[in-house]
């Protein structure tokens, strides 16, 4: 047997079809998958039941005696929507608590083949690595060339202009499950793909993160540029330490920071303990307040 090998990352968060797809090989690279993140001592969290092949990787993982974490909506739990789920299940209220939970829960993310939930999980982290509510890397495991329409849309998309050429690099793709995660182990930094302007919000328009401590003094600026936000009226910052490269340690909390006409910092709102972003355990019902774009008043929150 190959020598464990270690990861940067803890655990990966795995979206894949609710169904097994008609080639064997996807079947083979959602088990091969579940190998890679055991070689790796990586944990799983994933949609929950043993449908497709959420089913096999799972089941792979759980096998090579990882931890399998998977995350069900209630509504979904009836054995005979998604089987038996196998290591620790976690039911939320709903798919959006679910995504968001999910989310959090791993520090990078990797699409193997499938359908609309598949691709509308995908599309979302892709969404919030441009954001700047994470940074995580994104892994699209491309099968025998499944993806291939996808990414050349995205090509297209960038071609066209809405899609910049930062934030195509988000999706690190590869034809097998050993390459990507191999890829997806290599920091950005050395893989040669330029940060400035990943976690910008808005395109390029907005360049400026800022972090508050707990006493409230600003602790932290990434980007700059007196103006350059002029066009924000709010801006969500972020948990120390988490997604602005970790230069920083020690708490601090996330909120909202009211920009002025001038683009000068007017003032942190919401910046106490709980406004979100935070690195710990939550709570399930407080889980879609923290985790989720979606019902979030004014901008994005970071995880
Ligand atoms: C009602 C029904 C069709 C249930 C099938 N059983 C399911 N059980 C659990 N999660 C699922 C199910 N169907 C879709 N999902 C969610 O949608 C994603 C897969 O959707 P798809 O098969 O690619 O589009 C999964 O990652 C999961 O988060």
């Amino acid at each position: 047997m190959e020598m464990e090998k270690e990861s940067r990352f803890k655990r990966i968060c795995v979206f894949c079809g609710s169904s097994s797809g008609k080639k064997p090989s996807y079947q083979e690279a959602a088990v091969d998958l579940g190998k890679q993140l055991v070689e790796r001592r990586i944990d799983l969290v994933y949609g929950g039941g043993s449908v497709g092949l959420m089913g096999l990787v799972s089941q792979a993982v759980h096998d090579g005696g990882r931890h399998v974490l998977g995350v069900i909506p209630r509504t979904l739990m009836p054995r005979e929507i998604t089987g038996e789920t196998v290591g620790e299940v976690r039911a939320v209220s709903d798919m959006h608590q679910r995504k968001a939970e999910m989310a959090r829960q791993a520090d990078a993310f990797i699409a193997l083949p499938g359908g609309y939930g598949t691709l509308e999980e995908l599309l979302e982290v892709i969404t919030w690595a441009q954001l700047g509510i994470h940074r995580k890397p994104v892994g699209l495991l491309n099968v025998e060339g499944y993806y291939n329409s996808l990414l050349s849309f995205l090509d297209k998309a960038v071609d066209e202009g809405f899609i910049s050429q930062t934030a195509r690099r988000i999706i690190v793709s590869a034809p097998t499950a050993k390459q990507l995660v191999l890829e997806l182990e290599i920091e950005p930094h050395q893989r040669g793909e330029a940060e400035e302007g990943l976690g910008k919000l808005a395109g390029e328009e907005i360049v400026l993160q800022v972090e508050i401590a707990e006493g409230g003094e600003e602790v932290g600026r990434e980007g700059a540029g007196e103006g350059v936000v002029a066009e924000a009226e709010s801006l969500q910052i972020g948990h120390a330490g988490e997604g602005f490269g970790g230069e920083l340690a020690g708490e601090a909390h996330s909120g909202e920071v009211e920009l002025d006409d001038g683009g000068v910092v007017g003032g942190a709102v919401d910046a106490g303990p709980g406004a979100g972003g935070g690195t710990g355990e939550v709570p399930e019902e407080d889980a879609a307040a923290h985790g989720g774009a979606e019902g979030e008043e004014g901008g994005a929150t970071k995880m």
